[in-house]
């Protein structure tokens, strides 16, 4: 068995065409969404990332207003800016680059963020609205890589439904909010939950159907560790040797169903999601 491919690239590419259309019908009516970004200091990483994020909003026609901090911004200094972009009404939605240098508390920075602008979908009232809203379309941003992942699965035609998912990692960008997402009653898939307290995780990835690794440990999940068949979304990332790698041994494809590369597939759906948050939220307040 060689596994099909869950092409991120390309099914980014047709949802921004999409957006495209969205941006330019809201824009005749005179409104122009725009995309604010914070980056508090100098990861390459980051950096590279959000200026991803701008050449995307370019690409679909939504304005961009980049806030860069230094390495020694203090919370206070941060949570002044935070201020200052709810305020701002040329901002739909902003993202605050995560991780954040130690010294400043994540938590007190999402928590500072307008719920309405949060971009990101990481908000506790908005993960919130995501735990007590199973049944009803969502009408608050959802979070940008779960989203992807969802997505990405459903263009592809694979239904989740009565599915069992091991998520691995409780990352609050990936791990805890994926869950949430795909035990909605639209969804309807059966989670598993997996971290480093997990002590049978042989046992759990020989039984999933659908495997999404997001533990940032390169390669962990081997070939011969899955379930002939399954449906593999490869999250995590780490450098090796400058390359970027993912969480799934790519020898997995030989046993798989279907798996996402890394690069090349839920990286580019993250950010599709992220715009499509922001086009949301500008026809929301348009209506
Ligand atoms: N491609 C994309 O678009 C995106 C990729 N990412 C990537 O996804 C990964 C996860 O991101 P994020 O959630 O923010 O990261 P975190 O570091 O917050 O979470 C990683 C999680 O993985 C768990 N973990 C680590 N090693 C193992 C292991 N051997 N077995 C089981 N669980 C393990 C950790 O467990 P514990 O809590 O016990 O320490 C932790 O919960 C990162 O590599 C990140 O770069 C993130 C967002 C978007
Ligand atoms: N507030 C916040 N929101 C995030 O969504 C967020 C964040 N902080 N911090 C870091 C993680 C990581 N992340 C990625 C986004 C795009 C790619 C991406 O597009 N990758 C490409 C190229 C990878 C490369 O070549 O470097 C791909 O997978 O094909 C990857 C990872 C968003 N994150
Ligand atoms: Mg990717």
């Amino acid at each position: 068995m060689t596994a099909q491919i869950l092409d991120g690239k390309a099914t980014a590419k047709q949802i921004k065409q999409e957006l495209t259309q969205r941006v330019a019908a809201l824009q005749e009516r005179g409104i122009t969404p725009g995309l604010g970004t914070i980056l508090v200091g100098d990861d390459p990483a980051s950096a590279w990332y959000v200026r991803g994020k701008h050449r995307d909003c370019a690409e679909v026609g939504l304005e961009s207003i980049r806030v860069d901090l230094p390495e020694q911004t203090t919370q206070e200094e941060l949570l002044a800016k935070v201020r200052e972009l709810n305020e701002d009404p040329a901002c739909t939605g902003y993202i605050v680059q995560l991780p954040l240098p130690k010294h400043i508390d994540q938590d007190v920075i999402l928590e500072a963020m307008d719920p309405a602008k949060d971009a990101d979908g990481l908000h506790p009232m908005n993960l919130g609205r995501l735990v007590a809203n199973v049944n009803k379309p969502l009408t608050s941003p959802a979070p940008c890589t779960p989203a992807g992942c969802v997505e990405l699965l459903s263009r592809h035609g694979l239904d989740l439904k009565g599915k069992h998912v091991l998520v691995i990692g409780r990352g609050v960008t990936i791990g805890r909010p994926v869950g949430l997402l795909l035990t909605r009653r639209d969804v309807n898939a059966t989670v598993t939950l997996a971290h480093t307290g997990t002590t049978n995780l042989p046992e759990l990835l020989a039984q999933a159907d659908v495997v999404i690794a997001a533990a940032g440990q390169a390669h962990m999940v081997k070939a011969d560790a899955i379930k002939p068949g399954a449906i593999l979304l490869d999250v995590g990332v780490s450098r090796v040797d400058g390359k970027v790698t993912g969480d799934i041994d790519p020898d997995a494809a030989q046993h798989a169903s279907w798996i996402s590369p890394n690069p090349g597939g839920v990286g580019p759906m993250t950010r599709a999601m992220l715009l499509a948050n922001v086009v949301e939220t500008a026809e929301r307040q348009a209506s």
